[in-house]
């Protein structure tokens, strides 16, 4: 894999070049926010996102994202939200797509039984909760289907424009059970009144994106 140094400055992290084809798994709840909370921010529903970025993928790490689908002036999600625990993939996301990743702490552990499989999840920034999260789901039994989609990102950093980037791969991907605490003086405080309306686990996806 040849990787992009972003900047002649020493000191930003390499990452690989656009597009990237990346393996892992997804746990995704949706929120309806019944109040605007700022200008990147309206009420409406949001997506709140645990990812696995895993082998053989360029990069792995791990990430909690929360988007919202926007219509104008593309139909596409946008990520308000967004930390990992890879400091390439900090750079990757905001020098390649605009994507405001920042850094977080990250713990998963997961239990599968015969069918069902638990997994929790707590991410804390500068030592303080953000989120903790507890899914199960049987999603490593169903047929994988195909996605595809799309990001758009308002400038961020050095890009002067809004970046759209393309996304499709497949998954498995059934509903599942899911239980959230966010903290409400945590950077995701917005969302601790949200209310919850379903939510779905993505087992061994496989996606390009950009
Ligand atoms: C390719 C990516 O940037 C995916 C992500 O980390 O959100």
């Amino acid at each position: 894999m040849t990787s992009l140094d972003p900047t002649p400055d020493a000191g930003t992290p390499t990452y690989p070049p656009a597009p990237w084809t990346m393996d892992g798994q997804l746990w995704l709840s949706l929120f309806r926010v019944g109040h605007d909370v700022d200008e990147r921010r309206p009420r409406g529903v949001y997506g709140v996102a645990l990812v696995s970025y895993e082998e053989p993928s360029p990069l792995t790490y791990s990430e909690l994202l929360v988007a919202r689908v926007v219509k104008d002036p593309v139909k596409a999600v946008s990520i308000t939200d967004i930390w990992v625990d890879s400091p390439a993939s900090v750079a990757g996301g905001r020098g390649l797509w605009a994507i405001p990743k920042e850094l977080a702490d990250f713990r998963r552990t997961s239990e599968r039984g015969t069918v069902r499989e638990r997994t929790s999840w707590s991410v804390d920034v500068d030592g303080r909760p953000v989120v903790r999260a507890r899914f199960t789901d049987a999603s490593h039994v169903v047929p994988r289907v195909r996605f595809k989609g799309a990001t758009w990102q308002p400038p961020i950093d050095d890009h002067r424009d809004p970046v759209t980037a393309t996304l499709t791969g497949s998954a498995k991907a059934a509903p599942c059970r899911s239980a959230w605490e966010v903290a409400p003086d945590g950077p995701l405080g917005w969302l601790a009144g949200a209310r919850r309306l379903a939510s779905f686990r993505q087992t061994g996806f496989r996606m390009t994106f950009g």
